[in-house]
């Protein structure tokens, strides 16, 4: 029995569908006891460092989908970063290529120290989500966690979770799920009803549009400018190829910045702050300095002065210095007449926490799938012509409603499904169900981390027809966003916090110029804890009206 269809082999990502593995689960997942007639997934299992080289040995990583490759550079990444322990590495990377193994008999697979099994077929997805419990956790980022603790800051929703795993005392790992799950999951939980309320309601939403609007149409005048001054064409069609990255960058954090702090930073003037140019990076550097410390302990790191360790630290530094700027300001979030702080329902360090968090997350998480769509949508003009057309009439019928504008062009949310489809910024989504589940005749049992593969699961000849075109109308149809195929955010009671925020930013900045790329080549993508193109896409960009309109009517 092939066991690809429900496992890949790295903690990141997974292989795509497997059309010869179509089995249904049989029988229920039942409750926390054991459930009988399945094959077992061991809750313990070999070195995973060996596992990792095996799998490398046997050629196994050959079939892995590029995006595991590049999972599994991590080696390089450390290497790179002069760990300490690189001779270490080195050693048992050869001792391992000499050594004969034999294939690997668990369906657990194991990276570094982590282990996991790993999924991508929805009706799998589903039952994994069906068990996620009351408070759902995800993998902890322990390099993330450690910093808090080291700096003694409070965590936010994202990383509210339980450290361990398996009791110390008698190494079952359901009683430690089940009390840690409820006392750290209700803070959790608790923390995340209040942020729900400031970001995703459609009351929420009501309110930040606005201001991302105004953002957008800002972003769209600096780049007329640009146009204007450095481009070449007649008046009205003016063209400039660019890398817009750094722009979408700007757009990305000046936005994110209004809705949460209230504030306009200035992004798009002249002359931009150096502490945001420096939070930019330190955004960056955070995300790249991640991977690699997932698989390491960073306490032990950190105990070694590793650059790798000193540099993420740095960058996390940076983060909350350029939150704490703004914290002393008015803040919507934090000091507004009915803010969090006025109701008393959220301490201050909570406050902080969690904007911090939710400045981190939503900088790069947005910028990238706008440089993909952005990508799409130039190398398909049929694609683009089509939406704009919709776009654009909305926009005419809902007379400068930004929230009736984006209802009245679900094309438009299609491109950016397609995009998160094709170039999920996160690949997996992870959880640790709280009862035994089976999946394709495998009992998980609870606690393991279970990941749905979403790079895999949007490239599957067996989920999604044609997979490799770049069609928005796909997500159009009544039902056709459930049955657990689009997952970019993830899913319930866990789910993203900043997706209404995210959705609303990639919609608003797309399509008001007319967009071309010089090559339809695919683009080469790299993981840096989220998915990256690996060079930033140029893209033409030509005027499409007179003067410095957009398609939204100003
Ligand atoms: C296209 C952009 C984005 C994507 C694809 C994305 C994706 C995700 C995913 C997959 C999760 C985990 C969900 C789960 O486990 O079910 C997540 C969690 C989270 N995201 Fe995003 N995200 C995006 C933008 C943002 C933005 C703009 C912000 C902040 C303004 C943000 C803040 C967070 C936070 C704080 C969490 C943790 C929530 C919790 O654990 O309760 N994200 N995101």
């Amino acid at each position: 029995m092939t066991l690809r269809a429900v496992v890949a082999l790295s903690v990141s990502t997974g292989l795509p569908g497997d059309t010869g593995m179509r089995a249904s689960v049989q029988g229920g997942a039942g409750g926390s006891g054991a459930v009988r007639g399945f094959q077992e997934i061991p809750h313990t299992g070999s070195n995973g460092w060996i596992n990792l080289l095996r799998f490398w040995r046997e050629g196994t990583f050959n079939q892995l989908h590029k995006h595991m490759e590049k999972t599994f550079n991590i080696l390089h990444v450390i290497c790179n970063g002069h760990f300490p322990l690189y001779p270490f590495l080195s050693l048992s990377l050869s001792l391992s290529l000499s050594l004969s193994l034999p294939p690997p008999s668990s369906p657990r697979q194991y990276l570094g120290s982590q282990s996991s099994v790993n999924i991508l077929l929805p009706g799998d997805i589903g039952e994994l989500f069906r068990s996620e419990g009351l408070h759902p956790r995800r993998m902890t980022l322990q390099p993330w966690a450690t910093h808090r603790e080291t700096r003694k800051h409070s965590k936010g929703v994202f990383l509210k979770s339980v450290f361990c795993m398996v009791c110390p005392l008698n190494g079952t790992p359901h009683v430690c799920v089940c009390v840690h799950v409820c006392r750290n999951g209700a803070e959790w939980r608790a923390d995340r009803l209040l942020l729900n309320r400031e970001v995703m309601l459609s009351s929420a939403v009501q309110r930040f549009l606005p201001l991302l609007d105004e953002v957008a149409r800002d972003f769209c005048h600096l780049l007329h400018r640009k146009i204007q001054m450095d481009g070449h064409g007649e008046n009205e069609h003016r063209s400039l190829t660019l890398d817009p990255s750094p722009d979408l960058f700007r757009f990305a954090l000046e936005a994110s910045c209004y809705v949460l702090y209230g504030e306009r930073i200035g992004l798009f003037s002249s002359n931009p702050s150096w502490e945001s140019e420096r939070f930019i990076w330190a955004v960056e550097r955070m995300l790249a300095t991640t991977p690699p410390l997932l698989y390491l302990p960073p306490r032990l790191l950190r105990r070694l002065h590793v650059p790798l360790w000193t540099q993420h630290a740095t960058a996390w530094d940076h983060i909350f210095s350029h939150g704490v700027q703004f914290h002393t300001l008015t803040s919507y979030l934090s000091v507004n007449e009915n803010s969090l702080i006025e109701r008393g329902e959220l301490p201050l360090n909570l406050i902080r926490a969690n904007l911090t968090e939710l400045m981190a997350g939503g900088v790069d998480t947005v910028t990238v799938p706008l440089q993909f769509a952005l990508f799409e949508l130039a190398r398909n003009p049929g694609v683009q012509e089509k939406v704009r057309k919709q776009v654009k009439d909305s926009w005419l019928q809902a007379a400068g409603n930004p929230q009736k504008a984006l209802q009245g062009a679900p094309l438009l949310k299609g491109t950016m499904k397609e995009t998160l489809r094709l170039y999920p910024v996160g690949i997996t989504v992870q959880r640790y169900p709280i009862r035994d589940i089976v999946l394709q005749n495998y009992r998980i049992p609870a606690g393991t981390l279970v990941q749905a593969c979403l790079y895999p699961l949007g490239r599957s000849q067996d989920v999604f027809q044609n997979p490799e075109c770049f069609d928005p109308s796909r997500w159009g149809g009544r039902g056709s966003g459930a049955g657990f195929r689009s997952l970019a955010f993830g899913f319930g009671a866990r789910q993203c916090v900043g997706r209404r925020i995210a959705e609303s930013e990639i919609q608003l900045l797309l399509l008001n110029f007319h967009l071309e790329v010089s090559s339809k080549e695919d683009i080469n993508t790299k993981y840096t804890l989220i998915l990256q193109p690996e060079s930033p896409p140029t893209i033409t960009f030509t005027t499409l009206l007179s003067s410095n309109q957009t398609l939204c009517p100003q």
